[in-house]
């Protein structure tokens, strides 16, 4: 079974204005309203590729009761612990002459609450999958993701996908993937990467802090992959255009953990999750199965 956590989730409220203005009234020419949070996107995309998974965090509030319905009806397992404090954030993201986002707080996590999580870590099994996807917020303990991983039982897949600290933190924990991109690869090393060689060169010091495979997304210049045997795989992106790039890093990281179910190979995994990102990339909100399947007839 897979499980992914994601600890802040939202609504993503996503509408295009005409050459915002800040001071005065805007209108909005499109709005939509997405299920967000980066484990939530994992497993919408999973759900898409046929796989079923298991959302896990926290909501609170009318917003998280319609988060609840909005999956249930996608066909989306939840296991949510619903918070008595605050309501599930909405996250605002305009599209305009520049893109501007507002991402919300969220509610208030306790300590009750988060040990109830940690509870349902260590019900999983050996085999299962767990995806630890984006950052903790600020109401809740730093040291989260450590605290779930050190209760989650031995055998259990781990994938994290988080940035700087949160990742370094639990790479001892020896997660079967870890996909930081270039730039958030270069923040854990305070340096700016400039080449492949470069960003091999640190996928490997990663390795050898502990994690299996490290896949680094580089938006539209693609992926570098450096499997568990140190092979390097380097991969292009589909051609389209770029309508909302939200999500293409978690489309990635659903696709290449379905890719790798199915054949237990590391390119095929690495090009199903070229096909979600991409596919992701070129349409308004998570791409669908027939997207998918488009851009990965026309990859290499
Ligand atoms: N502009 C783009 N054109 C084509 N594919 C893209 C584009 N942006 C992202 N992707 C695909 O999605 C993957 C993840 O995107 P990226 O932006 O690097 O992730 P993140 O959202 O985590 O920063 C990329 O490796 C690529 O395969
Ligand atoms: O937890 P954060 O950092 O506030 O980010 C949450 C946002 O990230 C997203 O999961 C998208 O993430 P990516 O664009 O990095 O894939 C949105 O759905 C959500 O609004």
């Amino acid at each position: 079974m897979i499980y992914t956590v994601t600890l802040n989730p939202a609504l993503d409220y996503v509408i295009q204005v005409d050459h915002f203005r800040s001071g005065v009234i805007n209108r909005t020419k499109t709005e939509h309203i997405f299920y967000g949070g980066k484990g939530i996107n994992v497993s919408c995309i999973l759900n898409e590729l046929g796989c079923s998974s298991t959302a896990l965090g926290f909501t609170a509030g009318f917003t998280g009761q319609e988060l609840h319905r909005g999956l249930t009806e996608l066909g989306i397992r939840t296991d949510f612990i619903t918070c008595q404090e605050g309501m599930t954030r909405i996250n605002v993201k305009m599209k305009s002459d520049e893109e501007t986002e507002i991402n919300g707080k969220g509610p208030q996590v306790t300590e009750t609450e988060f040990q109830s999580l940690i509870e349902k870590a260590k019900q999983l099994s050996e085999g299962d999958w767990l995806i630890l996807s984006g950052n903790i917020p600020s109401s809740m303990r730093s040291d989260a993701y450590h605290q779930i991983l050190e209760n989650t039982p031995a055998g259990v897949h781990i994938v994290v996908d988080a940035e700087k600290d949160l990742l370094l933190r639990v790479l001892n924990y020896h997660p079967f993937l870890i996909k930081p991109n270039a730039e958030e690869l270069g923040q854990m090393f305070d340096k700016q990467l400039s080449s492949d060689a470069e960003i091999v060169h640190y996928a490997k010091e990663l390795q050898h802090m502990g994690a299996r495979n490290v896949l680094v997304s580089m938006a539209g210049d693609g992926s570098i992959l450096v499997d568990e045997k140190q092979n390097v795989h380097k991969m292009g992106v589909g051609k389209g255009t770029v309508v909302n790039s939200v999500g293409a890093g978690d489309s990635m990281v659903a696709g290449f953990i379905a890719g790798y179910l199915k054949t237990h190979d590391y390119a095929y995994a690495q090009k199903m999750g070229t096909a979600c990102g991409s596919a992701t990339a070129f349409h308004s909100g998570l791409a669908t199965y027939d997207q998918i399947q488009e851009v990965w007839r026309m990859l290499p």
